[in-house]
This record gives structure tokens, sequence and C-alpha cells, in this order.
């Protein structure tokens, strides 16, 4: 594996003394996909919210977690550095954006915290190589100046819009008026803008019709796992999705790891019985 953007080691997570996930060691290297999958109830979502530092209250975590080389496992997402916070994408896209903000004002949020370009940030969108000439302020935001002006910060959202499929005037609209499939497209603008090292994305196409779901595992296939991409750790119940978008897999049950492997070797050579029980019923449903 090469260098590693998450390290999760021990992870259990507790409520009253009471080990709901009593222990997770997974890892995710820079430029890869990893799927979790598991059953309802075995603790993904758990994990994936511990990993993001945004446990429900009540709940706490032990063990390790460390994400680009930073043991962060104490540290609430608020507080963490930016090269040291995983961004979420969650499968309520109307939940996590908020409905009186336009969505360009929500995209620009993480931007202006970050205060350089997606180029210098890693998002990956385009090589600096390809970035075309343009004049006046939105040039010398693109050659890594720091963005300052609103006007800057206006052509990077609309770039990061177009990253992800949407129009320059999706910007002024707010998310009620947005569909399902377009609002989640923004969600993942929001986790790029915020150039993050990790992209933790929970059940994100579950609510979404099969034709918008592949719309969105195709865009999260291009904007995350490649140079100078975020890594993915994509959550899901989904085999299929599953096979889809990651090269790698960490089979869950019962709130522990039962398998992790390549994605073709797992599905084509499931050692742990309940492994061999989701491959089978993923297989019974595509017939
Ligand atoms: N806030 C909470 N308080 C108490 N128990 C919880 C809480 N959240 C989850 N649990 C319990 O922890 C275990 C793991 O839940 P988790 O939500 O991580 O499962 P999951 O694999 O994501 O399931 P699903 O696919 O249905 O979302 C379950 O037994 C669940 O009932």
């Amino acid at each position: 594996m090469g260098e590693r953007v998450l390290a999760v080691a021990g992870l259990a997570v507790h409520r009253r003394g009471r080990a709901l996930v009593p222990g997770v060691d997974l890892a995710c290297a820079a430029g890869e996909r990893v799927a979790i999958v598991g059953a309802s109830g075995s603790g993904k979502s758990l994990t994936a919210r511990a990993i993001l530092g945004a446990l429900p209250s009540g709940l706490h975590a032990t063990g390790s977690l460390r994400i680009a080389g930073h043991e962060v496992l104490d540290t609430p997402a608020a507080v963490r550095l930016p090269v040291c916070r995983a961004a979420a994408v969650l499968q309520d896209s109307a939940l996590a954006l908020h409905p009186l903000i336009p969505v360009g004002a929500q995209i620009a949020l993480p931007l202006r915290a970050s205060r350089t370009t997606p180029e210098t940030a890693g998002h990956g969108l385009r090589p600096a190589a390809e970035t075309p000439v343009r004049r006046g302020r939105f040039t010398r935001s693109l050659a890594g100046m720091p963005v300052r002006g609103g006007h800057d910060v206006r052509a990077l959202v609309a770039e990061l819009l177009d990253a992800v499929g949407l129009p320059a005037d999706t910007a002024d609209r707010y998310p009620g008026e947005l569909s399902g499939g377009q609002r989640q497209r923004v969600c993942l603008a929001v986790a790029l803008a915020a150039r993050p090292p990790l992209i933790v994305a929970d059940e994100p196409t579950t609510a979404l019709d099969v034709i918008t779901q592949a719309a969105i595992v195709e865009l999260l296939r291009d904007r995350t796992g490649g140079p100078g991409q975020p890594a993915l750790l994509f959550i899901t119940h989904d085999l299929a999705v599953a096979a889809a978008l990651c090269t790698r897999v960490v089979v869950m049950h019962d709130g522990i790891v039962a398998e992790d492997g390549p994605l073709p070797t797992v599905l084509g050579a499931p050692r742990h019985p309940h492994t061999r029980e989701l491959v089978r019923h993923a297989r019974a449903a595509t017939l």
C-alpha cells in the first residue's frame, strides 16, 4: 500500500460502557477508492462517523485514527486541521445542505476557508498544465495566488459546479429548488471545495433512482481516487455499486472487519461466511 491517508487501528465505538463497534482495523491509501460493505447494523455508519469526527452525542470512540499521518481520534472535525479532515457526502443531501442559503455560498464557505485554488488544493479538477489561460483576477487565482475577492470565489464556485456537472447559475439556487441528484452533486462540490485528503461517502446514492445513482457513481469515480484527488471511503450495503466504483472492499460484520481485500478477489472467492452470503444475495439480485 502506498502513502496512507487513513489508518484505523482497534477503533471501537462505545455507548454507556457498551461497545457498539468493538474493533475496526482498516486503511486507505492515497489514490484509492475503498468500499465498506455489510448488513444493516454491522457498524458501517458509526465507523464512518468516527472517522469524520462526528459521532452522535453520548457515543465515544477509542483506538487509533490517523488521517494524513495525524492522530485525530480525540479531535472533533471542527477543530481538526484541514489537512487531516475528511469531508462527508451523506445519504440525505437535503439535511446536509442549509435550506436558506444559496448553494454557491455553501460551496464558497470551504473555499474561502482554504484560501487556495482547486489546483493547488488537490481537487484534481485539472492539472495546472491543462488549465486554460484566463485574464484578470481569476488568472491570478489559478496561478496559485490566495483567493480573496468575491469575484475569484464566484469563478471557483462555477468551476467546482462544472466539475460536478452543474451549470454555473446553480450557485444562485436554494437546495429546495434542486432534485435529489442535483443536491448530491452540490454536496460533492462542497466536499471537493474543502480540499480534503479523504472523502467519506455514506450511502450517497441510496435515496436516488437507479439512473441518477449511476450518474453519481460515475461522478465519484471521476473526481476521487486519481492523482491529486482525494481518496474515497464509500459506505454501502450494495456490493454491485461497490464493485462499480471501488478497487478494494472491507466487509463488516457485527462491528468488526470480516474480510478486506481487492474487490475482484473478495467477490470471486469470498472467505468469510458473511461475505459469501452477501455475494450470493448480490448475484441473485442481478438475475
Ligand atoms: N446513536 C446511537 N445510539 C445507540 N446505538 C446506536 C446508535 N447508532 C447506531 N447504533 C447501533 O450501533 C450498531 C451499528 O450501527 P450502524 O448505524 O453503524 O450500522 P450500519 O452498518 O451503518 O447500518 P445501516 O446499513 O442500517 O445504516 C447498531 O447495532 C445500531 O443499532
